[in-house]
């Protein structure tokens, strides 16, 4: 079922940022060309493993815009996008993000208090980006019911799933500066 995926991130090229092995791939980085049957293929496995007995989808931006967007159009929930922009907005929420490369701000909006959610991503990896998100989502009131993440590197979802959230992810790799090792797909057929 994950075909595509598994054989576009064996081929994924590193970079460094900082100290930290960086994999350009287009479902984590929109580079260098998404084809639909990729999407199409990660949307699917999402779909089939994912709890959408939701009111809303969440994602982040940037790279949770193309998923998010995919399964709010086939599953007819609306979804929101987790933004790196301030808007200013009554009850507008703001939480501090650290990646293994990257530090910042998200800026959550347009979460009723109670709304049941389906959280989306593309990359966990130190889990800080998840983290923030679920500090966000706890300070909005929502229920969490389930967690994606189409591909899991590193430590990151032990710590949410620590936290006691369930978090499922479509395909665990390993990375150094050599290239992607694909360790686990949750279609076992890695
Ligand atoms: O588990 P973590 O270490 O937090 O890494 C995962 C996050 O890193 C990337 O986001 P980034 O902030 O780079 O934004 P992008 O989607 O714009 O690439 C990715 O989209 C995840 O949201
Ligand atoms: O290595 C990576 N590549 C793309 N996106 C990411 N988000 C966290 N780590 C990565």
């Amino acid at each position: 079922m994950l075909k595509n995926l598994r054989e576009s991130l064996r081929n994924a090229p590193i970079i460094k940022r900082g100290s930290y092995n960086y994999f350009i791939h287009p479902i984590s980085d929109g580079v260098p060309v998404v084809r639909p049957e990729l999407l199409r293929e990660v949307i699917a496995c999402i779909v089939k493993n994912a709890n959408v007995d939701v009111d809303k989808i969440v994602t982040i931006e940037a790279m949770g815009l193309p998923l998010g967007s995919a399964l709010s159009q086939i599953t007819d929930i609306p979804f929101i996008i987790i933004r790196k922009r301030k808007y200013e907005l009554p009850g507008e929420i703001a939480v501090h993000q650290a990646t293994g490369y990257s530090k910042g701000e998200l800026y959550l909006n347009g979460i009723d208090k109670g709304d049941r959610v389906l959280i989306v991503d593309d990359v966990i990896s130190t889990g800080g980006t998840m983290l923030a998100t679920l500090k966000a989502l706890e300070m909005a009131g929502a229920t969490v019911k389930d967690i994606i993440v189409v591909i899991e590197r590193g430590d990151g979802k032990k710590e949410i799933i620590d936290m006691g959230y369930d978090i499922k992810t479509l395909i665990k790799i390993d990375v150094d500066e050599n290239g992607v090792k694909v360790l686990e797909c949750i279609d076992g057929e890695c």
